[in-house]
């Protein structure tokens, strides 16, 4: 407030230990000064309809006594008007066309740390109180003005400047809103460091995703076994949902993994859920999601559920078997629409995953007692693949025993063989747990064997052998003899990348089979300098000490 835009009604008193000591009319001069030098702080009241505007100074209190009936037109220091300018959480600014500071809301006070009231813009910028002025902007342009003004204190703020114009159309007032961009400066800093970060991490897991992806192999000799890879051949390609069937640890996940890495979604990721080990209402928000606010404790920002972050790759339903009545029918929309609905979201969201689920329960069985739905059943079904269990596909147990023994030797550094009795004893064994329990078993020999190569009372000792899982020895030598040349290995990749990956695999077997290079070159029809630079080429001598 300034001396300048007092009412000639208005009466002022410089009042100082309870004894007026100047009043306005006379000391107008001192009264502007004191206004400008010492000021410390304002309050206004209304008393039997006068507005008294009191002004702490250290000459004194200033008291500006006016009657309420003046404000007929808009006054900032209304105390209405300066109520309700008050309330507001951003800093207010008022000027008139010339610039000069009519007014700031204590808000804005305290943003820019000085009280400019009375003082132009122009001199506040030329004593360096402020690096710019949105009023002069204003003026200048006459239209609304956005700028970062950063002022002494090193705060930055938002500062937007609007005209207000009279009836005459001319420039009367502006009014310059501040907000603090400092926490926003901040936050936007945060952010942004974040996603770097996250897409790093995002970077790291595709890597990790395609190494996965493209190591995993899966054995497949016996004709039952090569007929389910032909048929994953053949349908890898298209969308079709798959239903796969087969005992626990028969390789359902494996072959999922096959159908993946040789569709069109290979490059995008494969999530996994198993619908048994989840419980149900945390299953449904792993599959839908949820918004935000949907029930207490979800965040505050809602999730994504499985089939949207899968967009563009397979979503596996391991044990789809243990899934909820309630939750197969929201599956089953799913599947028809190709939609999904967050929890507590009326809004479809669409969805490009292709489907594989596994389970080893006779589902047609659940569907005539009515625990899993029929509709879903069909749908799900659109392309079955039976695994058969590993007792009636015994061709593929050495070529596993190798594979395995290779993964061993590649993750311990412990290279064993295997006897010839003891191998049969394996080929004869019923494997109720299939090659889950196979690859566990070779394992445990391994680690457990004290000899280069594992013997039969090794075998005996960790198998139990007296149930009848375990066939007539004398039997076993009646099985089809296996060629390690049939071995066949699923690899992804080029054909040069596969047929590599193969010869790796052969070379592997080969190698932890006989106990020297030259043997091993002799069971491969090549010459020992033949092997050794292959086994350069493909890195295995850090896990290889070979008899030369
Ligand atoms: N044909 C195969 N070649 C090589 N490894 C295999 C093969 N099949 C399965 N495995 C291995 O055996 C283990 C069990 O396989 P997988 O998890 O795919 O079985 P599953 O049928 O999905 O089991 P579950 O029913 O318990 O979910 C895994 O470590 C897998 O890598």
């Amino acid at each position: 407030m300034s001396i300048t835009e007092l009412h000639k009604d208005e009466h002022f008193f410089l009042v100082k230990n309870d004894e007026v000591i100047v009043k306005s009319d006379i000391q107008i001069e001192l009264l502007e000064k004191i206004i400008k030098k010492y000021s410390k702080g304002t309050e206004t009241y209304e008393v039997e309809g006068y507005f008294i505007h009191v002004l702490e100074t250290s000459q004194g209190s200033l008291f500006n006594i006016r009657p309420l009936m003046q404000f007929s037109h808009f006054d900032f220091m209304n105390p209405l008007s300066n109520k309700v300018l008050n309330s507001i959480s951003d800093g207010i600014t008022i000027c008139d066309s010339d610039g000069k500071i009519l007014f700031q809301n204590d808000i804005d006070i305290e943003i820019v740390g000085i009280n400019l009231m009375g003082r132009y813009a122009k001199d506040a910028i030329a004593e360096g109180l402020m690096s710019d002025s949105i009023s002069m902007k204003v003026i200048e342009s006459k239209e609304k003005v956005t700028i970062l003004q950063t002022f002494i204190n090193g705060k930055c703020f938002l500062v937007t400047g609007k005209p207000i114009f009279d009836e005459k159309g001319e420039l009367q007032y502006v009014v310059a809103i501040t907000r603090d961009m400092t926490q926003l400066k901040l936050l936007e800093t945060e952010v942004k460091k974040l996603e770097v970060q996250n897409e790093n991490f995002k970077n790291k897991l595709q890597a990790l995703h395609n190494k996965e992806a493209t190591t995993s192999s899966l054995i497949a000799v016996s004709p039952a076994m090569m007929d389910v890879v032909n048929r994953v051949m053949r349908i890898a390609e298209v969308d079709s949902t798959v239903l796969i069937g087969g005992e626990s640890g028969v390789g359902k996940e494996e072959i999922t993994k096959l159908i993946h890495v040789n569709s069109r979604r290979s490059h995008k990721q494969i999530l996994t859920i198993n619908c048994s080990a989840i419980p149900e209402n945390l299953l449904e928000t792993e599959l839908f999601g949820y918004e935000g606010g949907a029930f207490t404790g979800a965040s505050r920002g809602g999730k994504a559920g499985l089939f949207e972050i899968a967009s563009g790759g397979t979503v596996f339903l391991d044990e789809i078997g243990e899934m909820p009545l309630l939750l197969q029918a929201k599956l089953l929309r799913v599947l028809q629409e190709s939609e999904v609905q967050r929890i507590g979201s009326g809004r479809p969201i669409s969805i490009d995953v292709r489907i594989i689920a596994a389970t080893n329960r006779n589902l047609a069985e659940m569907v005539r007692q009515g625990s899993f739905r029929e509709d879903l059943y069909y749908r799900l079904n659109i392309i079955p693949i039976e695994i058969p269990p590993l007792r009636q596909r015994r061709q593929d147990i050495i070529p596993l025993v190798h594979h395995f023994l290779a993964v061993i030797g590649e993750k311990y550094g412990i290279h064993r063989t295997i006897e010839s009795s003891a191998m049969k004893i394996l080929v004869s064994y019923d494997w109720p747990g299939n090659i889950r329990q196979l690859k566990n078993m070779v394992e445990r020999i391994c680690l457990l064997a004290t000899q280069p190569e594992i013997t039969v009372y090794t075998v005996q000792q960790e198998l139990d052998c007296n149930t009848t899982n375990i066939r007539d020895i004398e039997n076993a030598e009646q099985l089809p003899k296996l060629q390690e040349s049939a071995v066949t290995t699923m690899f992804s990749g080029t054909l040069k990348e596969q047929v590599a990956a193969f010869e790796k695999q052969i070379i592997k077997q080969a190698l932890s089979k006989y106990p020297s290079i030259r043997q091993a070159a002799k069971s491969l029809g090549c010459d020992q300098s033949t092997l050794v630079r292959k086994i350069q080429k493909f890195q295995l001598t850090r896990h290889i000490s070979y008899k030369e």
